[in-house]
């Protein structure tokens, strides 16, 4: 689904079509998912509670789609709202999936739940640059990418710039954690602002689609953490402390969305899920680890195995 672009000085990505309790229908593919406004939201405030602060501000509220939106709209989506057979205001917008009458957008009437995002500075004044995002998935129903098929997927990463040197890399392993910790994944290119050159912070944008699967802990999401084998050691500092307590990860995220005018914005299933998943990333770290422990005690010497010294996490 998509909503209207900019509107008045807030970005309108997502309105209420589903409740808190629907999850991502299971003949559907991570392309084809429903967007919910509420993992905008929870994604927001998540990126927060990380520490990576690389998301663009997200609030929900209660919309009137009459005065904020019908009266403002113009050309092509104004043409696609209509009253329903029960009286509700009702407009499908246009995009390429489910943007006809069968898949409109109503409210009752015309009052609707919907996240807003703060905008982001315009073009002029700090224009952005589209990455393809090296770990995207396929968008095809039948084919695979290139990662999924070669462990050694990273290696070639590695000697491509921008990953080559400075922090890019670690980066997009913090947005692996950011979207495994969600369930997100639809994360097919990524956009940093041209201003600071090579150095800049990626954007985390367009978390519509996370927050689907309570249920179900989708692995491949960290594949860039489980072939690089990397993580900065603020992100996992920050994990070990939601791991170890006394705050859990769940507990922060309640705490924080109780302040969103449209609370409680997450399913409880879903703040579970995110401890359940925090200890997941330790475990692939802690396989890092031993891994790389393994392959330093093959080559090892009986004159160098003193100065060997052994992580832990804990
Ligand atoms: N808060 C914002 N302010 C201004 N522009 C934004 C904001 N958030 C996103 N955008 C821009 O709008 C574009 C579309 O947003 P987004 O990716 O969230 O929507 P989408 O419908 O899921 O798009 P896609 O089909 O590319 O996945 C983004 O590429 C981004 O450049
Ligand atoms: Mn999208």
């Amino acid at each position: 689904m998509k909503t209207p672009g900019y509107h008045g000085y807030c970005w309108i990505k997502g309105l209420l079509v589903f409740p808190r309790e629907q999850q991502t229908l299971p003949n559907h593919f991570y392309f084809t998912d429903f967007e919910r406004h509420v993992a905008e939201i929870a994604t927001f405030h998540l990126d927060k509670l990380l520490g990576f602060r690389r998301a663009m501000p997200v609030t929900g509220r209660i919309l009137n789609i009459t005065s904020e939106i019908y009266q403002l709209a113009e050309g092509d989506l104004l043409k696609t709202f209509f009253i329903s057979p029960v009286g509700n205001q009702c407009f499908h917008g246009r995009c390429s999936y489910y943007c006809d009458t069968g898949h409109a957008i109503c409210g009752n009437p015309d009052t609707l739940e919907g996240s807003f995002a703060a905008f982001l500075p315009t073009k002029e004044l700090a224009s952005r640059k589209v990455w393809r995002h090296p770990w995207r998935r396929s968008y095809h129903k039948r084919k695979k990418a290139q990662w999924e098929n070669d462990s050694n997927y990273c290696s070639l990463v590695k000697e491509i710039a921008p990953y080559d040197k400075d922090r890019r890399l670690l980066d997009l392993m913090d947005m692996a954690i950011l979207d495994f910790l969600s369930g997100n994944m639809d994360r097919h290119h990524y956009e940093t602002f041209k201003l600071f050159g090579n150095d800049t912070f990626t954007l985390h944008l367009d978390h519509g689609r996370g927050f689907g699967r309570p249920y179900h802990d989708e692995l491949s999401i960290l594949t860039p953490l489980l072939q690089c084998c990397m993580i900065s050691r603020n992100t996992l500092a920050t994990l070990l402390k939601y791991h170890n307590g006394p705050q859990r990860l769940s507990t922060a995220m309640r705490q924080s969305l109780a302040k969103d005018p449209v609370a409680p914005v997450l399913w409880e299933p879903h703040l579970t899920a995110l401890d359940r998943r925090v200890s997941l990333i330790l475990q692939a770290v802690r396989d890092c680890l031993n891994r790389s422990q393994e392959r330093v005690e093959e080559n090892e010497t009986p004159q160098n195995k003193n100065h060997l010294q052994k992580h832990h996490v804990s």
